[in-house]
């Protein structure tokens, strides 16, 4: 195994009384896009800037290419932070904003040019070289701001919700960019979000982090098809949870009394243990085809048209704080005042500890 870019040992910290982060390690490998996910206030930011050497941990080590950065200024560290507003100098054309921080490590002026030209290429904005970054739009400032962080070539590219500035449209799109970008250069790319959609889009590794700890981590498709927790099931991406207590084991499955009623799960548990059973919304049935689990009745309250789907909202008539969320195909024809059967099959069940 080769040895991580980045390993962060055991990092806690505290703002005042405030415990911000709470025994964290985490290792980076090259080359990957990590995405780190999380609520506000669950330490996200908190822990960039521990990478990038703005905020010292009470507690641990950071260690970057094997070297412990732990009190290492940012400046000499080999680590670069894109903010979401950017930064740019407006007086600067956007070759000079480019080259700024290869004028700062003394670098002559032809190489400069030379590099900030590259960097704008390596973004799609060869043609911005004269320009000012109000002759811009929103989307070209934020390329811009990555070029000038990737003409140092950092190590570690940190990056701070570095497309919340951006409207939905635009902001989908960077999205597409920054991924061909990051496989262009092969930076690794640490980027904090609190859009789930963005973490699944763009991430290689999957960081989801809730009170200061890290929830679940892995790659987004594994992260989504069977998170650790039932946060992380709630988090990236919705379920339905049904939570409640093992009735009965035999064989490698379990009878759970839920306020569904009981449900048959394929894994051997514990007799008399809390669990989540949690459920993606495109594995939920209502009406139409039964699936293996019979889930109860329910009442539909809302039906929401997202174009190519129908998100669906119902309340179970067995227990009324119970509520389903349901992905139809577009052309379904349920209504809200309907009463449908509710079912999944046993195999799409994901069985979390409560
Ligand atoms: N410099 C600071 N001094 C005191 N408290 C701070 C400081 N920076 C952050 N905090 C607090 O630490 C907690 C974690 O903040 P952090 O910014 O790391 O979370 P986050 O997950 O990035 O959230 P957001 O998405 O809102 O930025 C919050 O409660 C915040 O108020």
């Amino acid at each position: 195994m080769t040895a991580p870019l980045v390993d962060i040992r055991a990092v806690s910290h505290r703002f005042g009384q405030l415990a911000v982060l709470k025994n964290v390690s985490l290792r980076i490998e090259p080359g990957s896009y990590t995405i780190l996910l999380g609520p506000s206030g669950s330490g996200k930011t908190t822990l960039l800037s521990i990478l990038g050497g703005f905020v010292t941990p009470s507690e641990g080590k950071v260690f970057i290419r094997g070297e412990d950065c732990t009190t290492v200024a940012p400046a000499r560290r080999p680590t670069t932070t894109v903010f979401q507003d950017y930064a740019l100098f407006p007086h600067m054309s956007v070759g000079g904003n480019v080259g700024f921080g290869l004028r700062m490590q003394g670098v002559d002026g032809a190489t400069r040019a030379a590099k900030a030209r590259e960097a704008l290429a390596l973004v799609g904005l060869a043609s911005a070289f004269d320009k000012k970054p109000h002759q811009l739009s929103g989307g070209q400032r934020q390329r811009v701001a990555l070029a000038r962080a990737l003409v140092i070539e950092p190590a570690v590219l940190l990056l701070d919700e570095p497309l919340g500035a951006l409207d939905l449209k635009l902001r989908r799109q960077m999205q597409d960019e920054l991924k061909a970008i990051q496989k262009r250069v092969g930076t690794a790319f640490i980027h904090v979000t609190h859009d789930q959609e963005e973490a699944m889009a763009l991430a290689d590794h999957c960081v989801v982090m809730n009170d200061g700890r890290i929830e679940d981590e892995g790659p987004p498709e594994r992260v989504y098809a069977r998170p650790a927790t039932r946060f992380s099931a709630t988090f990236m991406g919705e379920s339905t949870i049904l939570a409640g207590r093992v009735a009965e084991t035999r064989d490698r499955t379990s009878t759970v009394t839920t306020p569904a009623g009981p449900v048959l799960v394929r894994s051997a548990l514990p007799v008399g243990s809390a669990v989540a059973l949690a459920i993606r919304p495109e594995h939920l049935m209502l009406g139409g085809t039964a699936g293996t689990a019979s889930l109860g009745m329910a009442k539909v309250s809302d039906v929401v048209f997202q174009g190519s789907f129908k998100r669906v909202l119902a309340v179970s008539v067995e227990d009324p704080s119970l509520q389903f969320i349901a992905k139809l195909p577009a052309s379904a024809t349920v209504q809200p005042g309907d009463t449908l059967a509710v079912s999944c099959d046993t195999d799409q069940i994901i069985v979390l500890a409560d």
